[in-house]
Parts: structure tokens; sequence; C-alpha cells
């Protein structure tokens, strides 16, 4: 009779708390949200409809469906998705009072890492720690393992070479010898390993990603780099949203779902590769190897003066120099290549352009040569404007006060956000939003679009691996068009894309073949 009781009422307890609590706060509204349109029915109510819609795979295309009728959607109970440009400079510019949202407290492991510490003065010493290895002046050190790389990339795609393309016809399936998408992820992966850890991990020259995992127990084993990674971002992108379950999501999701098993499992792969990153290239500094990376950074200042992190917390920083560090960069890569085929006209205007920078015998594009070429900067903000590698609204939080965004007071401990994919696709600052036009980048006209590109976000919390983002874009692009012809497998072909916080493109083949002004020379 008890136990009938007990289950009876933890019953109405759970409705209570599932069903009861979100509508009686719903219609209390004590924050005034109940105004803005909502991305579905019950988005008001609950997380669980922003929950589905990134099980579906793209998220901001469902919100930017849902801005064509308001600038301010509500995402969820306590979430509003912004998309006018002005709600930039509010929710992430300089002098923002928001703060990062739970949303990353909830996705941090043991230590927090540079991108996802929420103190403010905790963010301000990491990122005076990691400054002085990202900054501008530093590019030049680093050009050399970008060379480096790109050269093998060089070395594999001649060993992938094949003849010219018939005028009008459609390369044949044996033909496509490249999958674009996997290479700049190769080469993006070897390229931070090699710049952050003085490691080299030889994915270009075998060209696969095994990589070492160490478990917490030192079991080693061989996994796939970029599986573990997106299984990771894959997991906890569909499950994040609704902060306060997330953690007893993961487990229920463990538990009644073999798919959601096998994410998890690759998950502990990541930490396992991020862990066994950090110990090896910690023994080098054990060993006394004087070596110049990011990771020597993280040991000491530039005077040799001890940073005294705990290892948890340098563990933290190589995880995000490894995940932002190439996947971002690597969508980027394949998005502006894909861009670049599909518009003809483009790619000759920047052939024209790369041909009068570089010599004919050059195989690697001296970053010196390229890095002022105004149309393949352009190419590359057109393609991220078009396509931003991470589409996700990043979530910030009000302070307890409340705080202006857009012209609208919001109210305290409210998450508000503005995506890229939305923000990019404004037709008042970006005329034809959908067509890839690099021009609109050019001169005066172009640099005024500045505040209102967000690929790489804005203020203290933007982007600080940027200026490397571009050095290997540039070095890459420009060697891989200088020296080749590609094609894409037909003129229609579209590559698949999910959005897990990046908006990632699937496998996308391409046939190869030298460039016959090159191969003549
Ligand atoms: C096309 C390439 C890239 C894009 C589109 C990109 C985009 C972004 C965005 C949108 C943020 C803000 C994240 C947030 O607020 O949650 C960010 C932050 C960050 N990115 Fe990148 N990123 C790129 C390349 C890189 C590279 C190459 C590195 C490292 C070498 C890097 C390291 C970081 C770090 C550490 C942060 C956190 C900065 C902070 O909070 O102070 N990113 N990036």
């Amino acid at each position: 009779m008890l136990g009938v009781a007990a289950l009876v009422s933890s019953i109405a307890l759970t409705l209570c708390y599932f069903i009861l609590v979100p509508f009686i706060n719903y219609f209390r509204d004590p924050k005034g949200l109940r105004k803005y349109p909502k991305l579905s029915f019950w988005s008001g109510i609950s997380d669980l409809p922003f929950i589905y819609e990134s099980h579906r795979g793209f998220r901001s295309n469902a919100v930017l469906k849902a801005h064509r009728q308001s600038p301010v959607v509500r995402i969820g109970p306590n979430a509003l998705s912004f998309s006018s440009p002005k709600a930039i400079k509010d929710i992430y510019g300089h002098n923002t009072a928001c703060t990062k949202d739970l949303f990353y407290q909830e996705l941090a492991g043991s230590h927090f890492h540079l991108a996802d510490v929420i103190d403010k003065s905790d963010h301000a010493r990491k990122r005076k720690m990691l400054s002085s290895a990202y900054a501008i002046k530093n590019l030049e050190g680093w050009e050399h393992k970008v060379a480096d790389m790109t050269g093998r990339m060089i070395r594999a795609f001649d060993a992938r070479c094949m003849a010219p393309l018939v005028k009008g016809q459609d390369p044949s399936q044996q033909d496509l010898t490249v999958d674009y998408r996997m290479w700049s992820n190769l080469f993006t992966v070897a390229a931070i390993a090699n710049i952050g850890l003085s490691e080299d991990l030889g994915f270009l020259d075998r060209g696969d990603d095994l990589i070492t995992s160490e478990a917490a127990d030192g079991t080693l084993k061989q996994v796939h780099f970029r599986e573990c990674l997106s299984a990771t971002a894959w997991a906890q992108s569909n499950l994040v949203w609704s902060y306060s379950w997330y953690k007893r999501f993961v487990t229920l999701s463990n538990l009644v779902s073999p798919t959601y098993r096998q994410k998890w499992r690759l998950n502990k792969d990541w930490d396992g590769i991020v862990r066994n990153r950090a110990t090896t290239r910690f023994k080098r500094y054990q060993a006394g190897e004087k070596l110049d990376d990011f990771f020597t950074a993280i040991l000491h200042d530039k005077a040799g003066t001890p940073n005294n992190l705990e290892w948890g917390e340098m563990v933290a920083e190589v995880s995000i120099m490894m995940n932002a560090g190439s996947d971002t960069t690597a969508i980027a890569m394949n998005n502006v290549m894909f861009l670049l085929l599909k518009h003809p006209a483009c790619l000759n205007k920047l052939r024209e352009e790369l041909d009068g920078a570089l010599d004919d015998d050059e195989d690697v594009a001296p970053y010196d040569k390229v890095k002022h070429l105004p149309y393949l900067r352009a190419c590359l903000d057109e393609s991220m404007r078009l396509l931003p590698p991470t589409t996700f609204g990043l979530p910030r939080r009000t302070p307890a006060e409340g705080a202006p965004v857009d012209g609208d007071f919001i109210a305290g401990h409210t998450s508000v956000s503005i995506s890229s994919y939305i923000a990019h696709r404004d037709p008042t600052v970006f005329p034809e939003p959908e067509q890839y036009r690099p021009e609109r980048w050019l001169g005066d006209a172009g640099k005024e679009l500045q505040p209102y590109f967000i690929a790489f976000s804005a203020g203290a919390r933007g982007c600080i691996g940027r200026n490397i983002s571009y050095l290997e874009q540039m070095v890459v692009l420009a060697s891989l068009l200088h020296r080749y012809e590609f094609a894409l497998p037909h003129a229609r072909w579209e590559p698949t894309r999910r959005e897990n916080f990046n908006l990632s493109p699937g496998p996308m083949p391409l046939k190869i073949w030298k460039r016959k002004c090159l191969s003549d020379a």
C-alpha cells in the first residue's frame, strides 16, 4: 500500500515539476518574455522544442525562419534570439554587461578553459596569458609550420592527381580521389598540433587521423580524431539546451539509447586524445626540451616566470586549442573551396590575382605574398559570411539587474544570443544575402561591413585564433588554387550539412589535376 502511495506521489510530483510549474511560470511571466513570438508553440514553456530542433540537425535555420516574423524570438522559456545587427554590440560588444551563459558551465570539464570560463577576471587572466602566443606579430613564427603542413598536403594531392577533366563532362566516380572535407581537416589538426604542441601527428603523410587516446588509468589505444570530436559535438549540442537537466539527460541518454551510448564512449576517447597530447608534451618539457609553441605560453610567461597552473587547467587549454583550433578552420576551408567551384567567375578572378602574386614554380604560397591580396580575403570573408563555421547563437546571460538589447529592456539572468548565420543574412546590411558575392567586401564599402561580420564573434570574447586561421586559410587556398584544378562530382552537387555547434559539412569528393599553364612550365 505504502509503495503504491509513494509511486503515485512521485508521478504526481514529476508531472507537477515538468508540466504544472512551467505552465504557471509561463502565465506568471515574471520577466515579461511572453510578448515575444516563439520558435514553436511550446518554446515558452519548455526547452524540449529546441532540443527537438537540435536533433533535426539545423536549429539556426529554423530560428532564421522564425525571425522572418520578428527580430526577437523566444527559443526557450528563458532564452531569446535576436536578429538585428544592432543587437551585436549589446550582447557581445566590448562594453556589454552580459556574461557567458550557464551553457558554458554545463559543458565545462573539471577546469574552465579560455572559451568556457565565465568569470570576467578569470577570463582576462587566461586571455593575457595566451595572447602573446596568438598575437599577430607571432604569425611569422608559426608560418614555417603552416608552410610545412601545406607542403605535405601538396605531396598527397600530387599523388592523387588525375588526367584533366574533359570539357563538358562530369568526373567519373574513380576520378574523385580527394575528399577535400577530410583533407582540410587533417591539415588543420596537424597544423594546430604542430603550432600548439610541437607535435608531428603525421596525418597528412598517412592520409588518416589515427591518434593515441589515453584513458584516466593510463591505458592507450588508437582512435580516429574526427570521429571522436564530431561525436562529442553531436551529443552535447543535442542535449545541452535545458541547462539544469543536461547532466540528467546525459545519464538518461546513456541508459536508453545505443546511439548516444556510442557517442558518449567516443566522447571519453576525445578526452583521452586531449589527455595524451598534454601528457606527451609535458614529458618533453620535463625532459628539458625548449620548444616554441602555445604550450610554452601555458607553462610560463615570456620572462620565464611559471604560470603555476593546475594540471587540469593545462589540459583544458590543450582541449580548446585542439578543438576550436581545428574544426572551424577546416569547415571554412572546405566551404570556400565549395563556393568557388560553384562560382567559376569568382574562381577565375581569384586565380588571376594569385597568378599575379606567385611565381609559377612556387609550391607553397609565402604568407607575405598573399596576406594583403584583397580578392583572396574577400572570397574567404564572403564564404564565412554565407556559411559561418560556428552558426549557433552563442548564449550570453544578462546581468542580475537586466540589460538593454536592441532597444528592449531584458530582465536579469535571461539568455540572449544572435546567430551569425542569421545576422549575416540581414538584407539591409548584406543585400541579396543568399548570393555569394566576394565583391561586397572590397574597398571602403567592404570595411563598413566588418562590424556586422561575426563569424569570429565580437568583443572581449571574440576568437583569439582568427589570425592563425586566416594564415592557414590564405596559404592553403592560394597554394592549391595556384597549382591545381578541381571539379565537384557534378554541377548541382551539394554537401550534406549538420549543425552541431559548428555547421559541419559532410564529405566533399573532388577530382584534382595539375593546371595546364603550370604543368607546361
Ligand atoms: C574560421 C576559423 C574560426 C572560427 C569561425 C572561429 C570562431 C570562434 C567564435 C565564434 C568564438 C566565440 C565562441 C563563444 O563565444 O562561445 C571563438 C572563440 C575562440 N576561438 Fe575561434 N574560431 C576559428 C578559429 C580558431 C583557431 C584557429 C583557434 C586556435 C588556434 C581558435 C581558438 C578560439 C578560442 C581559444 C576562443 C575563446 C576566446 C575567448 O573566449 O577569449 N579559433 N572562435
